[in-house]
Order: C-alpha cells, then sequence, then structure tokens
C-alpha cells in the first residue's frame, strides 16, 4: 500500500532490507553519520562489523561480495544466524561521513572493526577505553577468512554453507532462559507490525475502533517492556488529536509530522524484520502470532489490579478489532465473551491470558497434526513444559494436568517480567531519570490539573516533565483520581480521557 512504501529515513532502509526483491538486496546495513549511533545502540545483536569503504574504490567493489555472502548468514529476514552479528558500511567517500570515519581513524579502504555494538556508539563511557574494545579486523580479504575470524571471536563455527535448519539444531541446546531474553525484541517487532498492519489496512474507522486503538496504545504506552515502544507509543496519544480528528486518522507517510503514519510506535528502526525467540524452522511458521502472544502475557505480568479489567477489555477488544485473521479473532472472542465476572485481581488476568493461550494450543494441536501445517521444530505443546517449571505440575497424567495455580502465576510473572527484559540495552536518557520518587510527585499534580487540560496536552507535560516511563504512573494515578471527576468535566475532557475509563 502507499502509505507502507513512502516511509523516508532509515526505516526504509530496514524495510528495503526485508522487502519482497529482498534477494537482491544488500543485507549488511548501510550506516552514516545521521543513524550511526542509533542504529548500532538499538541492535538486538551482540556483535557489530563496521566496513570503512569508499564508493569510488575498486578493491572495495570487489570485495563487496565477499561481505555480503557473510551478511546472509547474520542480517535480513532470511537470516540462518540473526541476532548475533549486525554488519554494516559506511562510505567515508560521502562529505557527511568523513568526521564519522575521522572518529575511527580510517587508514585505508575496505578497513573492518569488530566489536560489541554499543562501543561504537559515541559518548557511551570513556572513550580511551573504548578504542581498545574495538578491534581491526585484519584478515578479511574473502567471505572465508571474514567467518573465520567471527568464529574465532564468537567461538562458533558458523559455516557459510550452513542452512536453516542447522541454526534450529544450535537454538534448541540455548538455555530457554536466554531464549525468553531475546523476547523483548520480538514484542517490539510484533508491536511495530501490528501497527504497520493498522497503518496500511486504514483499520482505524469508527468511533468504536478508534476508542479501541487509543486504549490499547495507552496500555503499551504505560506497560510495554520496551522503552522505545512505551515512547513512541506516548508520542501518539499526545498527538492523537491532530492525527485522527474526529477519529478520521490520516495514514499517509509521506505527508510530513502530522499523519499517525509519521509516527513509528517502537523508533523508526523497527520493524528489523526478523524475529528471534519467535522464529520458526520456516519462513510462514511463528513470527508476528507468536511475537502478539508474547506481548499479551508480558503486557498482563505488569499491570496493577486496579488496571485488570481494562486490560482485559483492551486487548481483548484489539484482537477482535485489529488482528485480521478471522478464525483467531471468532475464537478468542468467543473466550473474552464467555468471561462473566469482572478481572479485579492482576494475578486472575495473567492467569487467564495464560489459559486462554493454552487452549488454543490444544485446539492447534489436533489441527496441526492432522494438516501437517505447524512449524516441525515448534510444535504446540500445553504450556509450560514440565522441564520449564516442575513446581507448577501438581500431578498430571496422559489427558490432563494439574496445576498449581500459584506457582504458574509465579512462574508466568518472573518469565515474562525480569527475564523477559534481562539482556536488554537500555538507552540512558540525558537528564532524566525514570521513574524516580520526584517525577511521581509531579505527575500527581499533573494528573490533577489534567482533568481540565486536553488529553494531548496534559499527556504532553507528563511527557515533558519526567520522560516516558513516568506516563506508567501519569495513567495510574489518572486512574486512581477519575472517579472525583466523572461528570463534572465539563467539555475539556477529550474523547480519548473518557475511554480510557468506560
Ligand atoms: C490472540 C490469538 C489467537 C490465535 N488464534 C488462532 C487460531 O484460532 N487458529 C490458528 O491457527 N492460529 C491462531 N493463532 C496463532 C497461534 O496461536 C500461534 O501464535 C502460531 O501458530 C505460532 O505458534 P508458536 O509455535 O510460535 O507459539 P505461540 O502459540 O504463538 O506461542 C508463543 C510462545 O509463547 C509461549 N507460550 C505458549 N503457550 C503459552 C501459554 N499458555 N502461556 C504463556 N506462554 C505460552 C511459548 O514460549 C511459545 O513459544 C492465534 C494467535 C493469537 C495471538
Amino acid at each position: 500500500s502507499s502509505s507502507s512504501s513512502s516511509s523516508p529515513g532509515s526505516r526504509s532502509i530496514l524495510r528495503d532490507i526485508s522487502g519482497e526483491n529482498a534477494d537482491q538486496k544488500d543485507r549488511a546495513v548501510e550506516l552514516n553519520s545521521s543513524n550511526f549511533d542509533s542504529v548500532l545502540s538499538d541492535t538486538p545483536a551482540k556483535y557489530a562489523i563496521v566496513e570503512f569503504f569508499a564508493h569510488w574504490c575498486p578493491a572495495c567493489r570487489n570485495y563487496k561480495p565477499h561481505y555480503e555472502k557473510v551478511a546472509r548468514l547474520f542480517n535480513g529476514p532470511d537470516a540462518i544466524h540473526p541476532g548475533i552479528v549486525l554488519m554494516t558500511r559506511v562510505d567515508c567517500a560521502m562529505k557527511t561521513n568523513t568526521k564519522l570515519c575521522d572518529r575511527f581513524s580510517v587508514s585505508h579502504y575496505p578497513m573492518l572493526f569488530w566489536g560489541s555494538p554499543s562501543k561504537f556508539v559515541s559518548g557511551s563511557g570513556e572513550p580511551k577505553k573504548e578504542k581498545s574494545e574495538i578491534v581491526v579486523i585484519d584478515d578479511a580479504r574473502t567471505a572465508e577468512r571474514l567467518l573465520k575470524w567471527i568464529n574465532k571471536q564468537t567461538q562458533s563455527s558458523y559455516g557459510l554453507d550452513d542452512k536453516k535448519f542447522e541454526n534450529e539444531h544450535v537454538r534448541t541446546n540455548i538455555t530457554d532462559y536466554k531464549q525468553i531474553s531475546q523476547a523483548v525484541y520480538d514484542i517490539e517487532e510484533a508491536t511495530a507490525e501490528a501497527f504497520d498492519i493498522i497503518l496500511s489496512n486504514k483499520v482505524i474507522k469508527s468511533s468504536e475502533t478508534s476508542a479501541s486503538f487509543i486504549r490499547f496504545i495507552q496500555l503499551l504506552a504505560a506497560h510495554h517492556a520496551s522503552r522505545r515502544c512505551r515512547k513512541g507509543a506516548a508520542e501518539i496519544l499526545v498527538n492523537y488529536d491532530d492525527l485522527c480528528p474526529s477519529g478520521k486518522c490520516s495514514y499517509d507517510s509521506s505527508g510530513g509530522n502530522d499523519t499517525l503514519g509519521s509516527f513509528p510506535i517502537c523508533g523508526k528502526d523497527l520493524p528489523r524484520g526478523y524475529y528471534m525467540f519467535c522464529r520458526g524452522s520456516r519462513n510462514d511458521t511463528r513470527g508476528f502470532s507468536c511475537g502478539l502472544w508474547v506481548l499479551f502475557h508480558s503486557l498482563s505480568v505488569r499491570i496493577e489490579d486496579g488496571e485488570s479489567q481494562f486490560a482485559f477489555n483492551t486487548i481483548c477488544d484489539f484482537v477482535n478489532n485489529f488482528f485480521m485473521c478471522d478464525e483467531c479473532r471468532l475464537h478468542f472472542n468467543d473466550m473474552c465473551l464467555s468471561v462473566k465476572t469482572p478481572f479485579k485481581k492482576a494475578r486472575d488476568f495473567v492467569l487467564w491470558v495464560w489459559s486462554t493461550h493454552n487452549k488454543v494450543n490444544e485446539r492447534l494441536m489436533k489441527d496441526e497434526a492432522s494438516l501437517g501445517s505447524g512449524d516441525p521444530e515448534f510444535p504446540k505443546i500445553i504450556w509450560p513444559p514440565r522441564a520449564l517449571c516442575p513446581s507448577c505440575y501438581l500431578s498430571s497424567d496422559e489427558k490432563s494436568i494439574e496445576w498449581d495455580h500459584d506457582n504458574v502465576y509465579k512462574f508466568l510473572k518472573s518469565y515474562y517480567g525480569p527475564k523477559l527484559v534481562s539482556l536488554y540495552k537500555e538507552k540512558s536518557v540525558v537528564g532524566s531519570k525514570e521513574e524516580t520518587v520526584s517525577a511521581t510527585a509531579e505527575d500527581l499534580t499533573v494528573a490533577t490539573n489534567a482533568l481540565v487540560v486536553p488529553v494531548g496536552a496534559a499527556l504532553a507535560i507528563a511527557v515533558a516533565s519526567c520522560a516516558f516511563g513516568a506516563l506508567a504512573c501519569y495513567w495510574r494515578t489518572q486512574q486512581k483520581n477519575r472517579k472525583y471527576c466523572r461528570g463534572e468535566a465539563g467539555t475539556e475532557v477529550l474523547e480519548a480521557e473518557l475511554l480510557m475509563f468506560p
């Protein structure tokens, strides 16, 4: 659609790598002085290689196929070993990159550097120390030699002929703990993908879908496990009245700053075009729908008791309105409708999402067995398996499992809570501390004033006063204060605010 193909900037670079013509595209990511720091500080990859070259240099041109051959293994939507090495290049013959190339004392072309991505970023720690942690790759003349270097550094045995399947053998050896710690990147990916689907299908059509969208964005702004998605969601909230006046959104992504399409929900470098925790052994399995489940679980363990019914409604409506898999949303909606008493405890909601997911698993287990449509490496199971959480099981036989719900809850809280974000690199924000005590106090003031301030402006104040993490407290305090103002709000309280607390 026009809205997704015309997005500007580095997003389109990433889009290109993941696009339909992926085969002809370069897998190494082209960096320049303006995206260098942001791409390298945001990448989930453990290592990075930066190739400094000049487009006029014939040897560089000849080297490119070698570099790409290796990049194919690690980058792009069909990477065999995703999330390990980010391979990039910088054209030093571009005037705009001169300073950047100087920073690394580039002395010849091509010149390759190896290090942890964050060490390449300017101003990340002491510059002197940093230098020594970035090393020049001295023998990378061919694809084979470059890969040999990488293997030595990572103590691995990647091969240029590796096939996707071998990767799955590698990953089954990784402990589940390591796997879930990669999932935070997948929920970012799924969030960005969901948002793109909403945009390209222009599905915010009525006041009902608009309300459902706002509630979901609120939930994300307050409780998404990824800071950059919280931030992006908050920015959409702040500007929502302008982006979607009376629920009529402008989707165009080329039309300047005043369209929904110009607000990437998890930052401009997402989607990246690959999943890690949710990566299937085939191209068409897992991915987005897996990421969406993990997003729901990760949200459920982050909410408080008072938000549980709101979160339940929000997720049910979101699936119903925006998850464009008909069978999925119909079944899910049935399960939502079968809930008769409102949720009062976050625990009950966490366990509801878990058991609902298991009901889907149980149904799909049969479907996939008879149709052969599942991912052979990831058969559906009733989850968590005993090996992952022994204490979750009271007893089990062929037909049924008797769960220890307290322990299941504890397990879910930890698995989708701290474990999920344990390896996540949060960028420190200059001059602001997240969710400090003083920020909370400030928020309380904002929340009280907000009763007479349009929601966009109120959120803008909250955002400006204490950065994005504090939006959670803003939202929570709003929720607590809300009961005092029903009916007396007057015209200034906007639709969005009322929708928060239906
Ligand atoms: C709301 C929703 C409804 C869906 N309905 C359908 C449908 O009707 N028909 C259909 O064909 N597909 C449906 N899907 C897709 C399907 O559920 C899977 O997402 C997809 O088949 C990919 O499966 P997966 O192996 O990646 O694991 P997923 O089921 O996507 O699970 C992702 C990960 O979550 C963890 N997990 C698994 N079970 C649980 C649990 N009970 N609690 C907590 N964590 C768990 C595991 O680590 C798993 O790898 C639906 C998806 C969603 C989000």
